[in-house]
């Protein structure tokens, strides 16, 4: 089982090595975080992240290793925009010269950069940022300027204090024309004493939410005055910008510019599954040893995790941790198969894959923030405790619904994208994940044929259900938008409906992904025997939870609905022999949990207590200001008037 969470045995050994490398360094400690000031977080970041790097170069890691290394140091810091954005862009958007002369200075670290696009005014709407880069043919250079206060760079990771470099978006603009949004190589601070360059005023946004989560991350603020970058440093794979000042577009579609963002979202899918399951794993550990009522004759009290409604509430959530770890990995195969093809300037597939890397993103971000909070719960008041880890894993997890594109904006992506496959369908035969819109007829005239609870655990049932829920609500959107004369405001008008039924696409995406899986990647029949479980509580789960969506299309009646709760209900005490296994097979160390709750030896209540000493408050029996505020209180005579 073990395997099958890492994806293979390989992926297992990296993951497990780079674990416990970090686990058993004192530098990564993790428990007193809660305790430090802001300087003192961000200091000690800073301190974690050159120790990681030493750690990186002398053991000689791979790519693949410093990633987990990275991951399980569990700290949102600047390395992670090098990394992951301000890397990938030059990569992606950088012509032959430019990767050539930036790459090996990021790669070694020699500089470090960000990714800056989002500004105060604009963050969705990447097309109306403000900043600007005109060019000046006199000089051959590009004048950055923050013309307004809304467009001032605002939320850059990085860039408050560590970011030599940005990447960044502004509107290119030559002889008075507006030639679209480019990113462009800006230099931020001198790499001699890191102070800021002329004409760059840089600071941190201030405190985000969450304590010792996001607050080891300088997210900052960049506003340009007037200045000058050599015309090299626009990233020109996409467009081009002569020394005379033509402007020039190449075949590459334009949306390669975003190329950065469709690669974060579908590591951020992967994310999901990852901090979902860290939440999983506490609750599910938690619930086993927490007792509560049920005790008879004086015997122990009943284990909460055998309460149908805490089952209820966890066991979709273990199911969903599987079903999105799966769904992640076969997103990462269509990215690098589209990355192959962009290669070959074959760009047959990128609208599909923005459509599932957008929607994929914004259905996993919510269902795991949603989750995190729910296992929270699960623990009862012990969960609201920092010791337990939920509260900042919440706290750093949320905004990922935010970044990488907001989620509902997202879906709208999604909706854009089964519009304009539904508008085809008469001249054009849809692929891929929306092959099924192109079996219309049968989905729309067919109904469910589930006569039993047993009849539910079939996977084509399944399939069939979740193709013609998606097909109706899409096709539906597709006929009602086809009622105004101008689409553009039918669209914002059924705005809600597209979302719901964008949902309903991504859904079934995962619950397909999630039974292919077990159809022809997982071997063996115990491990296979046991995900099926897993597989039909997740696809049963979002039945129940859209079940207006099943009703109202007609395809399910409302006794068919009822089968399915109760399959549901069974499924769950199947579930619960293995749930341990299904959390240990996460491989989550103690120190990466960072929860007392969830300790792998099950020793809660001591180690609670144990913490609970550790507070500072509890230095000394009689803390500052009992004396000097409290005392006199207890002293006074005072008569409160209304006693
Ligand atoms: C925890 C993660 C670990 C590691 C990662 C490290 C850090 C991550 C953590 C924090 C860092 C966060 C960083 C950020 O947040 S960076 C900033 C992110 N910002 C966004 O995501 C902005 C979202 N907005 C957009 O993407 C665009 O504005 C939007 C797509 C919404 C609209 O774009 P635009 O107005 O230009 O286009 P449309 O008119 O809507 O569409 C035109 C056309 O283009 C197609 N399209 C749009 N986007 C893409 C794309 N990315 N790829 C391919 N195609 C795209 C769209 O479908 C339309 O096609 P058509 O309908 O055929 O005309
Ligand atoms: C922790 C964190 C780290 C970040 N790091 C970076 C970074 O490193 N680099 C960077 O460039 N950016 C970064 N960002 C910024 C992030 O990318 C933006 O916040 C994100 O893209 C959302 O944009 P916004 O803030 O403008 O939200 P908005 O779009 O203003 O969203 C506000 C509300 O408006 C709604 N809305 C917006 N447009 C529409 C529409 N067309 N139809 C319907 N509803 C709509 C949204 O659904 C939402 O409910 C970060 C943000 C966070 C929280």
């Amino acid at each position: 089982m073990k395997v099958a969470w890492a994806g293979s045995r390989e992926a297992f050994q990296v993951s497990d090595r780079m674990a416990k490398l970090v686990a058993n360094d004192p530098v990564f400690e993790k428990f007193s975080k809660p305790m430090l000031g802001r300087k003192e977080l961000f200091k000690n970041t800073l301190r974690k992240a050159a120790y990681a790097w030493k750690l990186i170069n002398d053991l000689r890691l791979t790519e693949e290793e410093a990633k987990w290394l990275r991951h399980y140091i569990d700290e949102p810091n600047y390395t992670d925009l090098h990394w992951e954005m301000f890397v990938p862009a030059i990569e992606g958007q950088g012509t032959k010269e430019q990767k050539k002369k930036w790459l090996p200075l990021a790669q070694t670290m020699q500089i470090i950069g960000t990714y800056a696009q989002t500004e105060l005014g604009h963050g969705s709407n990447v097309q109306g940022l403000e900043t600007t880069a005109t060019f000046d043919r006199q000089t051959d250079e590009f004048v950055m300027h923050s013309p307004t206060l809304t467009s001032s760079k605002w939320w850059p990771g990085g860039m408050a204090k560590v970011a030599t470099h940005a990447i960044v978006y502004a509107r290119l603009i030559i002889d008075g024309l507006f030639h679209g949004v480019h990113g462009f190589i800006v230099q931020l601070r001198s790499l001699e004493d890191h102070s800021p360059l002329p004409g760059l005023t840089l600071g941190d946004i201030g405190m985000k939410f969450g304590h010792g989560t996001y607050n080891t991350m300088d997210n900052g603020v960049l506003r340009f005055d007037h200045v000058r970058i050599p015309r090299n440093q626009m990233l020109m794979r996409v467009s081009q910008v002569t020394k005379e000042g033509k402007y020039a577009q190449s075949d590459v579609p334009r949306q390669l510019l975003y190329g950065t963002m469709v690669s974060v979202r579908q590591t951020i899918v992967a994310d999901a599954s990852k901090a979902l399951s860290r939440a999983v794993c506490i609750a599910t550990r938690y619930s086993v040893v927490r007792r509560q009522f049920g005790s008879r004759n004086g015997g122990p009290e009943t284990q909460v995790i055998d309460y149908k409604t805490q089952q209820s509430r966890l066991f979709p959530l273990l199911a969903s941790a599987y079903a999105f770890r799966f769904v992640g990995e076969w997103l990462k195969s269509l990215y690098i198969d589209v990355k192959q093809r962009l290669e070959a300037n074959d760009f047959s597939t990128l609208p599909e894959t923005h459509a599932c890397t957008a929607g994929l993103k914004a259905l996993t971000t919510a269902a795991t923030a949603d989750g995190i909070e729910e296992c929270r719960k699960l623990c009862g008041g012990h969960g609201y405790l920092i010791s337990s880890g939920l509260p900042e894993l919440f706290a750093f997890y949320v905004p990922a619904c935010s970044y990488e594109g907001e989620n509902v904006v997202m879906m709208l992506q999604v909706a854009r994208f089964l519009v304009k496959t539904v508008s085809n369908l008469g001249y054009k035969q849809p692929v891929g994940t929306a092959a099924y819109l192109g079996r219309v007829t049968p989905l729309l005239q067919n109904n469910c044929a589930v006569q039993t609870a047993e009849d539910w655990l079939n996977p084509d049932a399944i399939l069939e259900a979740f193709e013609a829920r998606a097909a109706r609500m899409v096709i539906g959107c597709g006929e009602r938008l086809a009622m105004f004369e101008n689409p553009e405001e039918g669209f914002a008008e059924l705005s809600i409906d597209l979302v719901e039924a964008s949902l309903a696409h991504c859904q079934l995406i995962t619950v397909s992904v999630f039974i292919q899986k077990l159809n022809h990647e997982i071997p063996g029949n115990g491990v296979k025997r046991s995900l099926e479980v897993l597989c039909y509580v997740y696809a049963l789960f979002l039945l129940h939870k859209h079940q207006g969506d099943f009703l109202a299309t007609g395809y399910l009646t409302p006794k068919q609905a009822s089968l399915a709760n109760e399959q549901l209900r069974t499924l769950y005490s199947k579930v619960r022999p293995n749930a341990i296994a299904f959390v240990d097979s996460f491989n989550h160390m103690d120190h990466y949990l960072c929860s007392v709750l969830g300790r792998y030896d099950g020793n809660v209540y001591p180690k609670l207590y144990e913490a609970a000493w550790k507070d500072p408050l509890n230095d000394s029996d009689i803390v500052d200001g009992i004396q000097q505020y409290v005392q006199p209180i207890l002293k006074q005579k005072l008569h409160y008037a209304k006693l």
